[in-house]
């Protein structure tokens, strides 16, 4: 299968004073045309970095050190801003956790998503019109056509996010990114969410990257796991293989501390210590401060990403 995106030994963090402190490192992962693919890892693994990244939106004081994001075939961190606003919102969208940070309050629904056709289309005022009741009817708004008149604060939280998702969709991109797009939803309204993010991959055959922390919402949604661990990707997999075999010591204690139906006699494991701050990074494997399958080895020398068994990538001494 052909890779829509591909990320290249990336390197980002920020330069200060001759130095540079890295938040991601030897970043390297690959999304195929629609394919539905979830980054997981716990809080500042730097999964959001990774996203960012790939839109182009960076905070200031961070840039790409090294390394590339190829979107077909073309390395966009090599873009000037100019070309990648023509790729960002188009061909590559993004949506957030709490859609009330990324709406306009002062503006209605029509109007913010009239603002994105006309940055990114020709269309006339009846055409936008046009195309912003099928997108809010894409996404499963009720009454789409009164929907455009209204302001973010008179819908809930739910249609809020789907009024994100058509914004995202409105040009209709081979990519949407997914940043912990249900977090602020209550869990009812989550899996709503997430069933209309899986029919629209499916409809649109468009790819998905979403970011969670949840491991539940990724086995019910996702083709294949990204797995990131202090700024680094540590276990890549498909999604069947990584729960029934996975082979990182840090991905069998996420997987651990989550709860499993009709298991009440499972033990919960938590993963004791935390994800290393940026300038506080052990030598050798990163996790080994943590992982109760370390070696001498794993303290002193840093692993690779390395293939293991078909389709899989392990960062690890000791892969199980
Ligand atoms: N604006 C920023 N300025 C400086 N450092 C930042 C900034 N945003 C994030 N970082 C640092 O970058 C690293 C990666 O953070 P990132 O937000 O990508 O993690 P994450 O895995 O997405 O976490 P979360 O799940 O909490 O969103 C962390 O060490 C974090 O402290």
């Amino acid at each position: 299968m052909t890779s829509l995106l591909s990320i290249e030994n990336l390197k980002v963090g920020r330069p200060m004073d001759g130095s540079f402190s890295t938040v991601l490192e030897d970043v390297s992962f690959s999304i195929n045309k629609g394919e539905f693919v979830a980054v997981v890892g716990e809080s500042g693994c730097g999964k959001s970095m990774t996203a960012l990244s790939i839109m182009g939106l960076l905070p200031k004081i961070m840039n790409v050190h090294s390394g590339s994001i190829y979107y077909k075939g073309k390395d966009i961190t090599k873009l000037s801003k100019k070309e990648i606003n023509k790729i960002r919102g188009k061909e590559i969208s993004m949506i957030f956790q709490e859609p009330m940070t990324s709406l306009n309050p002062s503006f209605t629904i029509g109007n913010q998503l009239a603002e994105v056709f006309k940055y990114h289309t020709n269309y006339s005022k009846s055409e936008i019109r046009q195309k912003s009741i099928e997108v809010l009817e894409q996404v499963e708004i009720p009454d789409a056509k009164e929907k455009l008149g209204v302001y973010p604060h008179e819908l809930s939280g739910g249609m809020r996010q789907r009024v994100m998702i058509a914004m995202a969709l409105a040009c209709s991109p081979n990519m949407l990114i997914a940043d912990e797009p249900t977090t602020a939803l209550d869990v009812t309204i989550q899996a709503q969410i997430l069933n209309l993010l899986v029919d629209l991959q499916k409809n649109l055959n468009m790819a998905v990257m979403m970011i969670t922390h949840d491991m539940g919402v990724v086995a019910e949604t996702c083709q294949r796991v990204i797995v990131m661990y202090a700024g680094q990707v540590i276990e890549a997999a498909p999604v069947k293989d990584l729960f029934k075999n996975p082979a990182h010591p840090y991905t069998k204690a996420l997987l651990s501390s989550v709860p499993v139906l009709g298991q009440p006699d499972r033990v919960l494991n938590a993963i004791e210590g935390s994800v290393p701050g940026i300038d506080d990074m052990p030598n050798g494997c990163r996790f080994h401060p943590r992982c109760n399958m370390a070696t001498n080895e794993c303290l002193v020398n840093e692993p690779q990403l390395e293939s293991h068994r078909e389709g899989r990538w392990v960062r690890c001494w000791n892969k199980g």
